[in-house]
């Protein structure tokens, strides 16, 4: 589904993502680990070069969706594509809503272009299903973005996605500014995107439990470049690089299990 081909994203001065392949399979769960400043956020946004500050450029590679080439394809189809298959859900959800809009003006705009077929009425049973799941009562349609607590906003981001079914959703530490309990239910609510609507995940996680847990892939960026790649339970019990390794035994849960691996 998504493919990223020797990506290299640069600045006037320095290569910051380095021929970075990636790939992301219908209904799969990539994640991305590795230290601070590793690049895992420039790649995650080069999937919509738009997004990419605007220092920054792709000075080489390819990133295919569907086969299409969002790097070099003219800008009103690729605005169709990620706004049609692709849904971002970033660290701060609230940056992604217009705060000026309550959340049911925002839905129904996205409705309005995705599901044009459908009558006022639908549309509005739609919301409420997607809040339901995402343990939200239908009040908050009448709320402005401000009036959430950070929780809520994040599961209103996944309530988005739950409307649109995306084939894919990019989330940059969706979780990293949630207190545990609210982690612990917005993990959740990614996997029965991904299990119920087929949606694939590309996620930056900084958490190696949840990676373990939840992903299918993960692959370890550090200095730009992806220095490990593979199934969860064989790259973090087993690591081979010394930042996985590092990273690794940060966890103490993953330290032991590296020891027993180790004792075998
Ligand atoms: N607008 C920019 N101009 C110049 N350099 C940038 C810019 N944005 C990011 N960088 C640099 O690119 C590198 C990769 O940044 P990126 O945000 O992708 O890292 P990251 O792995 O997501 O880090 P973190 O886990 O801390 O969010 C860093 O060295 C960062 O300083």
């Amino acid at each position: 589904m998504l493919q990223m081909d020797k990506l290299t994203v640069a600045s006037a001065s320095n290569q910051l993502v380095k021929q970075v392949s990636l790939s992301v399979n219908k209904g799969e769960w990539h994640a991305v680990a590795g230290p601070s400043g590793a690049g895992k956020s420039l790649t995650a946004l080069s999937v919509y070069p738009d997004l990419l500050p605007s220092a920054l450029s792709i000075s080489s590679g390819a990133v295919l969706f569907q086969g299409e080439d969002l790097v070099r394809s003219p800008e009103k189809l690729r605005r169709h594509i990620v706004s049609r298959h692709i849904a971002y859900v970033f660290q701060d959800a609230r940056s992604s809503f217009f705060p000026l809009l309550s959340i049911y003006k925002q839905w129904e705009d996205i409705l309005k272009v995705q599901r044009p077929g459908l009558k006022k009425k639908e549309r509005r049973e739609k919301m409420e299903e997607a809040l339901d799941v995402v343990l939200l009562p239908a009040s908050v349609l009448k709320q402005y973005p401000s009036e959430l607590s950070g929780g809520q906003v994040q599961r209103v981001a996944l309530a988005v996605a739950w409307l649109t079914s995306p084939d894919l959703i990019i989330a940059d530490e969706p979780t990293s500014a949630l207190d545990v309990l609210t982690s612990a239910h917005i993990m959740e609510l990614f996997q029965t995107l991904q299990k119920e609507k087929g949606c694939a995940i590309l996620m930056i996680s900084h958490d190696l439990r949840e990676v373990l847990r939840f992903a299918d892939m993960v692959s370890i960026m550090a200095d730009g470049q992806i220095v490990e790649a593979g199934r969860p339970d064989s790259v973090l019990t087993a690591p081979k690089h010394e930042v996985t390794r590092r990273l690794c035994r940060s966890v103490p849960v993953l330290r032991s299990s590296i020891r027993r691996e180790g004792a075998q």
